[in-house]
């Protein structure tokens, strides 16, 4: 390793995470930094991953790309919510939108919904989204403009800050779904057209010098490629900072148990069936099945824990779900590494991606993890000393978006009133992250706010929390007493505009189909 600035990047790993990061890369510092991906043509992807958060809209504008340029390419739909569906019990469901929670008299919406709320449904009286996902409109109307102008895009906030900055200042409305092979593919276009060398090749060794920092990879038929940091993208294998640097894991499984999953790719005429803007997550006897409306196809699989469940019941329950349509279709088996490596970045080599860490699909947080982890990467990117500080903070960092994640998702499983099999019960009894007992405690006399949900930054916002402790229904709940004598005529007003403002919307937008095929045409 020379004392020059590191300008030479490779990446191993050529899924979602591998793109991301090379176009990111490319979009951050163009030709002052060289990048080379090494992909197997061998080693799939894991072809899952399908479903985002709204924060991905930045990384879409970081590299200057419109819905317009992608979107089509990666047959892509709106997500406007995760839809829950049979977390409580049989037939029970409720959204978690992508909305900011209103306010009202100095209190959240929540705590009025809780004390005198206008129906049993707390996301229909508190959220305009779950009306339009229950009827299929478009967040957009057919001129292009946005729903509405309380949603306006990112209005008054600077231009170039990360997901962290942006957090708490405006809710953007929507997040996608996509295709994960094809937004893979249409990245790799992105980044090769702006000077990214491709190389489709194993890495067969990984090279380390005297002081334990990697010198170089060894693929089977392109010899050495030298670099001077390198991005472990290779997946659940974690071929670099795993497997070469001895880099530990940290396995969530005691929280989160669930470490298998099966998918399908069910063919679908969308216009025909119809479809929600939204991702559906249905809970099963032994975890849950996510449902994802694409272009042409629905996305499907089931979560489960092997504890409870083999793979063949798995993709038994899964075919009866998916129906008919599914039963030409391949099922594609995972085995899932929840947790995270102890640190993702050692020496000269970052993991980013599944090699970094991942939590269990529910919440769709993964791709949320890879673009968070390489903004974090641009902005502690190291020069000639590659000063320990830089590293320390990343590694931190990356650390606490997993460990809130993670305690985000227990609460789901804490939370969740249905205990009819022995893994629904079993949730109700495991092991908890440290502190948040006490959170949920504290929840229950005060609904989470920024004071009292996981301290650092994860990506989540306090109404998130609110949604799916309303939701799943499992913890009893209370509205604050100041509410008992206060005067509630601005909640009213409030639940009054929200139902009005969802009857105007439903009755006004398109459908997300009719939309979808005019940005196509
Ligand atoms: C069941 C499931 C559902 C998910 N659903 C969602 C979701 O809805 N939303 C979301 O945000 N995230 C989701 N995720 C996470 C998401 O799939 C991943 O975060 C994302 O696909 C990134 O994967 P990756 O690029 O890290 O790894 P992979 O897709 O596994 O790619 C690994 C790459 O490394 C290459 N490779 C491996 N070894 C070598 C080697 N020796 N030499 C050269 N190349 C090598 C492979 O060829 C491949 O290109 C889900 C994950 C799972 C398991
Ligand atoms: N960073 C936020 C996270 C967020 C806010 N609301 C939701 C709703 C759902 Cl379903 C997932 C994530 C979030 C963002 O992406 O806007």
């Amino acid at each position: 390793m020379s004392a020059k600035n590191p300008d030479r990047v490779v990446i191993v790993g050529g899924g979602t995470a591998g793109w991301m990061t090379a176009s990111y890369l490319k979009a951050a510092f163009g030709d002052r930094l060289s990048v080379t991906l090494v992909e197997s043509g061998k080693i799939g992807t894991i072809g899952v991953g399908e479903a985002t958060f709204s924060d991905i809209r930045h990384f879409f504008e970081f590299l200057d790309l419109k819905e317009e340029d992608w979107m089509p390419a990666c047959n892509a739909t709106y997500k406007l919510a995760v839809r829950f569906e049979d977390w409580r019990g049989p037939g029970h469901h409720f959204y978690h939108p992508f909305e900011q929670l209103r306010s009202a008299g100095g209190f959240p919406l929540t705590d009025w919904w809780l004390r005198n709320g206008p129906s049993e449904r707390f996301d229909k009286d508190c959220f305009v989204m779950a009306s339009l996902c229950d009827n299929g409109r478009s967040p957009r109307r057919l001129d292009g403009s946005l729903l509405d102008q309380d949603f306006a895009e990112g209005a008054g906030e600077p231009a170039g800050l990360t997901m962290s900055e942006h957090q708490g200042k405006t809710q953007f409305p929507y997040a996608y779904h996509f295709e994960a092979a094809l937004l893979a593919e249409y990245l790799a276009g992105y980044s090769i057209d702006r000077g990214v060398r491709r190389i489709v090749d194993e890495v067969r060794h990984v090279r380390l010098d005297e002081r334990g920092w990697i010198d170089h990879v060894v693929t089977k038929e392109h010899g050495q490629i030298h670099g001077d940091l390198f991005v472990d993208c290779t997946g659940f294998r974690g071929v670099l900072l795993n497997q070469a640097l001895d880099v530990p894991f940290v396995s969530y499984q005691d929280t989160l148990p669930n470490d298998s999953a099966v998918a399908l790719q069910v063919p679908l005429d969308t216009e025909k069936a119809g479809f929600r803007p939204c991702t559906t997550a249905t809970a099963q006897k032994a975890g849950w099945i996510w449902t994802i409306p694409l272009i042409g196809r629905i996305g499907t699989g089931y979560v489960y824990a092997k504890d409870y469940c083999e793979p063949e019941e798995a993709e038994r329950t899964l075919r009866e779900f998916a129906g008919p349509r599914a039963a030409e279709v391949e099922a594609n088996h995972i085995r899932m590494r929840i947790g995270r490596s102890e640190q993702s970045w050692k020496n000269n080599c970052v993991a980013v991606g599944l090699s970094s860490g991942f939590v269990e699909p529910l919440e769709s947080t993964g791709i949320f993890l890879i673009h968070h982890a390489i903004e974090q990467l641009v902005k502690h990117f190291p020069a000639a000393d590659w000063h320990p500080r830089l590293r320390e903070r990343y590694n931190s960092a990356v650390a606490n978006v997993m460990d809130g994640v993670r305690e985000f998702l227990v609460v789901h499983y804490k939370g969740a009133a249905r205990d009819d099999t022995r893994y629904w019960k079993d949730t109700k009894t495991r092991a908890m992250p440290d502190a948040l007992a006490e959170r949920i405690e504290r929840w229950q006399v005060q609904l989470p706010d920024s004071e009292n949900v996981f301290p650092y930054y994860h990506g989540l916002p306090p109404y998130s929390y609110m949604c799916v402790l309303l939701g799943t229904g499992g913890i009893p709940l209370r509205p604050s007493p100041a509410l008992n004598i206060s005067d509630e005529t601005a909640a009213r007003k409030e639940f009054a505009a929200i139902r009005d403002k969802a009857k105007f919307l439903v009755d006004t937008l398109p459908s997300q189909y009719e939309y979808l095929a005019e940005l196509r045409a």
